[in-house]
């Protein structure tokens, strides 16, 4: 390519991404960042770039950030046993010390740090802090059977001032998902769902979920059946077929698109800024979740 070339295509890039940029002004984006998309540490500095990006491109990231891989290694260093039901980790009165420990203590804060490099920006938040999540607690589902799995929950109510006060002052939340329930014991959150409940309940434009696959395939683990769009119905017909780490993350796309959110996106968090790709260009990136 010529250095004429080059710098057009350069060109060419940079303004592809203005109606993208109308578009998007001072709206909300919740970022769910996965556990597994977060394992190599370069592409950890280059989410948090990513984040400040669009900070200083006008929109208002929310971060909620996974970790169920670095909680299991902890776990296993603490002689304790990792158990998933129907994708959720059993979680017992010891464990979820831990479970708060590597969230709040050990993957929130590096964010945090991470995109602190760049500004002032990020503050780190779990449920707890400001009352900002209540969880109640949640089974998980066996061949349509409810099974007890601890201290695990689900979202029964956000506050969003909270949260709506940081972003107005230009902060960055980064949200490590644990919350005590109505009576004060603390639950396990898994974060595809607290990054839906929140999207939902901010009114955000867009939940993007970055994990370690393309986005969602048709006929996993057939590469050549990545879907690139599909409705909250043909999701819920589909839903049903899917397996394990798949289950919460499609559930937390459909119930955001169920509670207002125009797109949810699952996109492959191993590529560099497939995030500014997903955002900033027509074409996108992964699997996007329409309401119709
Ligand atoms: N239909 C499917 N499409 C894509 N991935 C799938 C599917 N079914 C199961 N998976 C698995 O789900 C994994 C993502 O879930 P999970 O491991 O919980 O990620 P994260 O840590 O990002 O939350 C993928 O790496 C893949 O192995
Ligand atoms: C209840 C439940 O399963 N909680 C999750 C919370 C972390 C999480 O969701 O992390 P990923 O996004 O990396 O999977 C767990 O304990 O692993």
């Amino acid at each position: 390519m010529s250095a004429v070339d080059d710098a057009m295509s350069k060109a060419h890039t940079l303004i592809e991404a203005l109606p993208w940029l109308t578009r998007f002004h001072g709206k909300t984006v919740v970022v769910k960042y996965g556990g597994h998309a977060m394992i190599d540490p370069a592409l950890r500095a280059s989410f948090a770039a990513d984040m400040v990006f669009l900070r200083y491109a006008g929109l208002k990231p929310v971060v909620v950030h996974g970790g169920g891989p670095q909680i299991s290694k902890m776990l296993d260093r603490l002689g304790i046993a990792s158990e998933f039901k129907g994708g959720l980790r059993v979680t017992t009165a010891e464990s979820i010390d831990v479970v708060r420990m590597v969230l709040v203590g050990q993957v929130g804060r590096e964010l945090v740090g991470l995109i602190n490099e760049h500004g002032p920006f990020a503050v780190g938040m779990s449920g707890e802090d400001a009352r900002l999540l209540v969880a109640e607690r949640r089974p998980a589902y066996i061949d349509g059977k409810a099974v007890d799995i601890g201290q695990v929950g689900d979202v029964a109510k956000v506050n969003t001032a909270a949260i709506t006060d940081l972003i107005e002052a230009g902060r960055i939340p980064v949200i490590s998902t644990v919350a005590p329930d109505a009576d004060g014991v603390l639950h396990n959150l898994n974060a595809d769902t607290a990054a839906a409940a929140l999207a939902t309940a901010l009114d955000a434009q867009k939940l993007v979920v970055l994990t370690d696959v393309a986005g969602l395939y048709r006929d996993w683990p057939d590469t050549n059946s990545l879907i690139r769009q599909l409705t909250a119905d043909e999701l819920a017909e589909l839903l049903p077929g899917l397996s394990a780490g798949m289950v919460p993350k499609m559930e937390a796309c459909l119930r955001a698109v169920k509670g207002g959110v125009p797109q949810a996106h699952v996109i492959d968090g191993r590529l560099p800024h497939s995030l500014l790709l997903e955002i900033f260009t027509s074409e996108g990136t992964g699997t996007m979740v329409v309401p119709a």
